[in-house]
């Protein structure tokens, strides 16, 4: 659907050269919804404004739908960007519009007849909940109204594209919620192909279903969202998972893991999907002579599937605290002990 091939963008010239993009190979399949997180600087905007060409590569493909999009003429171009939906940060509304005005300006341009355009404006604004504020104007609205207003106008050309350039970091959390389920309807109801850049890992947790990690011009990891929460791979990964799971372990629990000995001893368990509806760990505490103690830990969903983390004590021989780690490898949890100053 859409296919960036060794994306390279350079701004600037001679000693002033920044080489945002170094080489991004990226396949986003259609009905994805498809997260890049970076930091401040990373290269999120170039490479999303790459995929409509808003910025041109200095070297690369950019394919959509198998079209290559740089071999298009200006009038081709213009046709494609029409199936390229684009919402922003700063919704990027016209204020001297009013809500109707802004969600018809790109069917206006399109030299769309009066009539349908009215029936498409009043269609996209019913979507979005916004069906009684046809007549207000931008600065009336709250950032969230605003950017339903900006997916409205994004909507208006039936896109098989969405990309979203940090479409939710000028929201609160409750606003960004109710923004995100936005889109997710957007998926299920128009089949739509979304393409999101972000600094919030609590986005792609909530929407994504596979995720780039981009640091300093590059894709450092690639993961279906599960995956790359349960086991990060970078250290930046691993940064950004611990802004929404907080796995990092109390320092009142650091002593206990720096007394550990071959009675006592502590892991990691990260469950996921079914295993975290089996009691495990009483069934541990029955089947072995082991003492289980929770000491920390978060269960939370990513992608409709339960997700835990727990660290948890065992107490026992070291013979019977092996068995018992055996047998949960046997149950396809993860599961791996937590040494001193490894946490
Ligand atoms: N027009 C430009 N001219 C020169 N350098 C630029 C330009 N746009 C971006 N850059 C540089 O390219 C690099 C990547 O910037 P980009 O805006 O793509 O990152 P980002 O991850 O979107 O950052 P942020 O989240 O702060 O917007 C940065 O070093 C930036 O300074």
């Amino acid at each position: 659907m859409i296919v960036l091939e060794n994306i390279r963008k350079i701004y600037g010239s001679g000693t002033e050269q920044v080489e945002a993009l170094k080489s991004i190979t990226l396949n986003v399949k259609k009905g994805e919804i498809y997260g890049v997180v970076g930091f401040s600087g990373a290269g999120k905007s170039s490479l999303i404004r790459c995929v409509n060409l808003l910025e041109k590569p200095a070297s690369g493909k950019v394919l959509i739908n198998g079209v290559d999009i740089q071999a298009l003429k200006p009038s081709e171009l213009r046709q494609q960007r029409k199936k390229i939906g684009m919402i922003f940060q700063q919704f990027n509304l016209l204020s001297s519009k009013t809500v109707f005005g802004n969600v018809a300006m790109p069917l206006m341009l399109d030299r769309r007849p009066g009539e349908e355009i009215k029936k498409k404006v009043h269609e996209l604004l019913t979507f979005v909940g916004l069906e009684d504020k046809a007549g207000h104007y931008p600065e009336q609205l709250s950032g969230g109204q605003k950017q339903r207003v900006g997916i409205a106008r994004a909507l208006a050309t039936n896109p098989s594209i969405l990309l979203c350039d940090e479409a939710t970091s000028a929201l609160d959390p409750e606003t960004t919620s109710s923004v995100l389920a936005l889109l997710k309807k957007i998926r299920a109801d128009y089949g739509i192909t979304i393409l999101m850049i972000t600094h919030e890992m609590n986005v792609i947790r909530d929407i994504c279903d596979r995720v780039a990690v981009l640091d300093d011009g590059r894709i450092v990891e690639e993961e279906s969202v599960l995956n790359l929460f349960s086991n990060p791979k970078t250290d930046i990964a691993k940064n950004f998972v611990r802004t929404v799971l907080n796995d990092e372990i109390p320092v009142s629990i650091q002593s206990l893991i720096n007394e550990q000995n071959q009675f006592h001893r502590i892991y990691r368990i990260v469950f996921k999907g079914e295993a975290t509806s089996q009691p495990l760990l009483s069934t541990i505490a029955k089947k072995f002579r082991v003492d289980v103690n929770v000491l920390h830990g978060t269960i939370t969903e990513l992608q409709g599937v339960p997700f835990g983390n727990l660290v948890v004590d065992f107490t026992g021989t070291a013979e019977e605290v092996e068995r018992a780690i055996f047998y949960i490898h046997q149950q396809q949890v993860w599961i791996k002990e937590v040494l001193p100053n490894a946490v």
